[in-house]
């Protein structure tokens, strides 16, 4: 049995026009834990939503979500999630974004601060504790978030196009950290990208979404983050089976995009 249960999960939003949009249908997965699966797929396919069920931040109108055999039903400390950005609190310092979670929960100033000072280390932020959001570059501000989400020590991290917003340089740096962070913590771990190539990378399993209504289209078991581990990820991008793999899941989200693009045309 998995630790996290996504099962037959469909969600349909109803809008102001009386007309209905089906954003998932019949999604089930599992997860162990540890496990760290990414999810592709073209825009409108429901990865937010899948994302933001998992998060209780939305209720389905079918199936459930399980996790360690309680069905959610509303957020949850034992779920973190990171943004995109803009998540941060731009008024407080580093550290007391990190502390965010464990002041909330009336956690003692005395026990949460040697945990903060390891989450700075483990996310390379150790002389940056007191400096303002305001004063960091986008990487690091995603190396806060990562940091506030881990200080919770939640079981299952969710993360909605976390480098998506980043240059391509710090983004492969951030991607090798977030490899380490799943290695070092042991946490299951969804990641929705765009980007076929983060996905193959970080993404042992993988679940690639087709839209109207969402549902997986093909899911994979990848060695690639396995061997992205403690080594340079353009050299696992190298590998002959990384290259045959970005092709087949690029021409298959090409087609899936074509096809929505056709029946747009044919409803103008
Ligand atoms: N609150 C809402 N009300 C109505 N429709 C919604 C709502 N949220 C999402 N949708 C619709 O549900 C479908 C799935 O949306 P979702 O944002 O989950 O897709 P996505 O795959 O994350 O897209 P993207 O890659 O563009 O972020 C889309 O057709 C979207 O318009």
């Amino acid at each position: 049995m998995g630790n996290l249960v996504i099962d037959d999960l469909s969600m349909r939003f109803d809008l102001p026009n009386g007309g209905s949009v089906q954003a998932l249908k019949n999604v089930s997965l599992q997860l162990a834990k540890g496990e760290l699966l990414s999810v592709l797929g073209p825009s409108g396919c429901g990865k937010t939503t899948l994302l933001n069920i998992v998060a209780g931040f939305l209720a389905p109108t079918g199936g459930k979500v399980t996790l360690n055999g309680e069905t959610v039903t509303g957020p949850g400390p034992e779920r973190g999630m990171v943004f995109q950005q803009g998540a941060l609190f731009e008024w407080m310092n580093v550290r007391r974004n990190i502390s965010f979670g464990p002041d909330m929960a009336g956690r003692p100033a005395a026990e949460t601060k040697p945990v903060v000072d390891t989450l700075l280390r483990t996310v390379g932020l150790q002389d940056f504790g007191e400096k303002m959001i305001y004063e960091l570059s986008g990487g690091m501000q995603q190396r806060v978030a990562l940091a506030r989400c881990l200080a919770n020590d939640p079981d299952v991290i969710l993360m909605d196009e976390p480098l998506g917003a980043l240059d391509a340089l710090t983004r492969e740096k951030m991607q090798g950290l977030v490899l380490r962070l799943w290695k070092e913590t042991g946490k299951t771990i969804i990641l929705i990208t765009h980007s076929v190539e983060e996905a193959l990378l970080l993404g042992e399993r993988l679940v690639v979404m087709a839209p109207r209504p969402g549902r997986i289209h093909k899911e994979y078991r990848l060695p690639f983050a396995e061997m992205g581990v403690g080594r340079d990820l353009r050299s696992v991008k190298k590998e002959p089976e990384f290259a045959q793999r970005r092709e087949e899941i690029l021409g298959m989200i090409w087609d899936m995009e074509e096809e929505i693009m056709g029946r747009q045309e044919e409803q103008a």
